[in-house]
């Protein structure tokens, strides 16, 4: 079962997040584990202090080296992989969230204020990852993020028969529109090949428009799906050909 300990000074953020729908359910049915330690547990003065003003001066407040090394050193094994959530870090996708997932023990170190002291990272940091190209006040979003987009490539965690193999992204394209009741709404009916029950034909429908809508929102992703099918599809014919 992956284990999840994420690092944060705010543990309820990252509990409360983890305690609904899918992921929720992935938890209380042991498929995931996440939890929570935040640094203020192995501070020692008065003032539980967890940050200091940047030498060198300039903006904010950077988190002390010392209660962050306690925390990591108490959940660190030798099979863990420690992320540092930060704007420096790659930027997450599908594929990268499918890997994360077939990992044993994932520490997420959650910064705040101006970030954390860089021994920290030079020490302890595997990896630091990105959830996008903006600022944040926080990891703990960032960790969010990458936990539900991994938790669905955890067997068991998406109802029987789904998959995240079927998300968009993860076939390279981005889903046909869906419908439920009613057949008819705000005068816009349902398309009639979807009512109409033949697998294989809905099969084909979903695959044309998941491509065409991809062409259309998202042609960069669109380019790359035809290049990778392209490779499939000469790699099928050279064994083929090389085949006695
Ligand atoms: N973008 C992101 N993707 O993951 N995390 C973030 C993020 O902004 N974290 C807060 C933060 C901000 C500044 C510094 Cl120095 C470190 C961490």
């Amino acid at each position: 079962m992956l284990k999840v300990d994420v690092i944060t000074l705010f543990p309820e953020m990252i509990e409360g997040a983890v305690s609904h729908g899918v992921l929720g359910q992935a938890v209380k049915s042991d498929l995931l584990s996440v939890k929570a330690h935040t640094p203020r547990e192995f501070t020692e003065d008065k003032h539980r202090t967890v940050d200091d003003r940047p030498f060198g001066g300039g903006d904010g407040m950077i988190m002390l080296a010392e209660p962050l090394k306690k925390t990591i050193e108490k959940v660190q094994h030798n099979t863990s992989k420690v992320v540092y959530l930060s704007p420096q870090g790659r930027t997450l996708n599908a594929a990268i969230a499918k890997e994360f997932s077939k990992e044993e023990h994932l520490i997420f170190i959650c910064g705040r204020y101006g970030g954390i002291d860089q021994r920290i990272i030079n020490e302890y940091v595997d990896e630091e990852l990105s959830i996008g190209d903006y600022v944040l006040s926080g990891g703990e979003l960032g960790a969010l993020v990458i936990i539900d987009a991994l938790a669905r490539f955890i067997p068991g965690v998406l109802g029987h028969g789904e998959s995240a193999e079927k998300d968009s992204f993860s076939d390279g394209l981005l889903e046909q529109p869906n419908f439920t009741r009613p057949r008819e709404f705000l005068g816009q009916d349902v398309p009639e090949v979807l009512v109409g029950g033949n697998h294989k034909v809905i099969g084909e429908w979903k695959d044309k428009v998941s491509a065409l809508v991809t062409l259309k929102k998202r042609p960069d992703l669109f380019r790359e799906y035809i290049k990778v099918e392209t490779e499939k599809y000469n790699s099928l014919k050279k064994k083929k050909t090389a085949a006695p």
